[in-house]
């Protein structure tokens, strides 16, 4: 096996900072692997990046695929980072495989190499794995930082860490976490997207324009195309500068607010969730159009606009629960139209929240709709794993993470 050789900056003992500090770790300092990976002030996370990398190389290589590293930490003030793998399919990382990154994590610099050895035999041991089949040709960690200013440090840290076994380190910059998901899956699955930035626009932006078309009314459509963004100061507003020169004026029309003041601070889908408050730039008085709000990474939405006849600020908010709501009632009444008409291929469609979802939302799904909604754990990856238990699931938290998951079952029998 090849020699260990762990860079000094990326140890416990010499974990050094992206100010050039050395910030050590002490051994009693144990982690846990949560709902969105390892997130902490940034100061701590070289030497977690590190060896986090150094897991996903080691997943590629079990399953010859590319593994997505994100380094981010979402709507966390800007002096904080954190890193989350995300696996082959574009989902979150498998649970045993969290568990194998908190105890990479809380080894010890002396016992590092040790685990490292006993992690690699297994895999070459075990007759699953593409290494003890000599199959390794598309393995690859592909990784992505927000715009914070540790992420270029850590992206450092993640490339030496693939290079521990050799493995190509694929670095795609500053991206919204979607956008690394996506890629993930575009690299394993080349007919789904081309795995670039222009891919991923292409693929949303003829989405947006097919669904623009489909939903035009016959007597003139009420939708409005003006739109007003609050990027966080975060990713979101370069990447969707970019997705938006793809789509004509006449479809979506965006004014971007807060673009470069400090990460998450006064604005952002999380400060006005929590403040229901105009985020900053944001005229609290003034009949704005929609408004709409992005975290750090982009990878929630929230709408919102200025509460009728308040002058202090108080924002009226379409959080996660109303667009859950909204997406469902939709697919529903499409779901009932298809079902009549071919009464044999039943689809099963279900709603999926968490226990922070408000009541009314909840109550309306359940007597409106007649569909139970299914209640998990605060944390995407259990609303993402109890929504594709269904053909169509629906899922959204009410902070604004969320989308709609569709089985193999709906894509054969919709396409046929
Ligand atoms: C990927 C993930 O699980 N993210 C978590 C996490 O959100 P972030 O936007 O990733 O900071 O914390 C939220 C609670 O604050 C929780 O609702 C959400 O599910």
């Amino acid at each position: 096996m090849t020699n260990l050789d762990f860079p000094p900056q990326y140890t416990r003992a010499g974990n050094t900072t992206h100010t050039g500090e050395v910030h050590a770790i002490p051994q009693d300092e144990q982690f846990a692997y949560g709902t969105a990976g390892f997130r902490f002030r940034a100061e701590k996370l070289p030497f977690i990046v590190y060896r986090c990398a150094y897991l996903a190389s080691l997943r590629a290589r079990q399953l010859d695929s590319a593994i997505g590293v994100m380094i981010t930490a979402s709507h966390n003030p800007a002096q904080d980072n954190g890193v989350k793998l995300v696996d082959p399919s574009g989902d979150m990382l498998s649970s045993q495989w969290e568990i194998y990154a908190t105890e990479v994590i809380n080894a010890s610099d002396v016992d590092l190499p040790k685990v490292i050895r006993d992690f690699e035999k297994n895999f070459q041991r075990s007759s699953q794995s593409k290494i003890a089949r000599g199959l390794i040709h598309n393995a690859k960690v592909v990784c992505g930082i927000d715009t914070r200013v540790s992420g270029p440090h850590l992206m450092e840290a993640a490339r030496a860490g693939a290079a521990l076994f050799n493995v190509k380190f694929v670095d795609i910059g500053v991206v919204s976490t979607p956008m690394l998901h996506y890629s993930v899956k575009s690299f394993n699955v080349p007919e789904f997207a081309e795995a670039t930035h222009q891919g991923y626009y292409q693929a949303i932006s003829d989405a947006f324009k097919e669904l623009y078309d489909r939903t035009q009314e016959p007597d003139g459509s009420r939708y409005q195309p003006e739109l007003i963004v609050d990027c966080a100061n975060g990713v979101g507003a370069p990447r969707f500068r970019e997705l938006l020169e793809l789509i004509p004026e006449e479809k979506l029309r965006v004014e971007f607010r807060n673009e470069n003041g400090e990460l998450n601070h006064g604005c952002g889908a999380d400060f006005v969730k929590i403040a229901q408050k105009m985020p900053d730039g944001f005229n609290s008085g003034a009949k704005e159009p929609k408004c709409a709000s992005f975290d750090g990474d982009a990878d929630r939405i929230l709408y919102f606009r200025a509460k009728n006849g308040c002058q202090d600020g108080t924002a009226e908010l379409f959080d996660g629960d109303r667009i859950a709501v909204l997406f469902a009632m939709y697919i529903k009444e499409q779901l009932d139209i298809y079902t009549s008409s071919k009464p044999r291929n039943s689809l099963k469609m279900g709603i999926v929240q968490t226990a922070y979802a408000n009541g009314s939302s909840t109550r309306f799904i359940r007597e409106h709709l007649k569909i139970e909604p299914i209640i998990v754990p605060t944390g995407v990856k259990h609303l993402h794993e109890a929504a594709s238990e269904f053909d169509i699931g629906v899922y959204f938290e009410a902070n604004g993470h969320g989308t709609i998951v569709f089985s193999k079952h709906f894509d054969s029998v919709v396409r046929r």
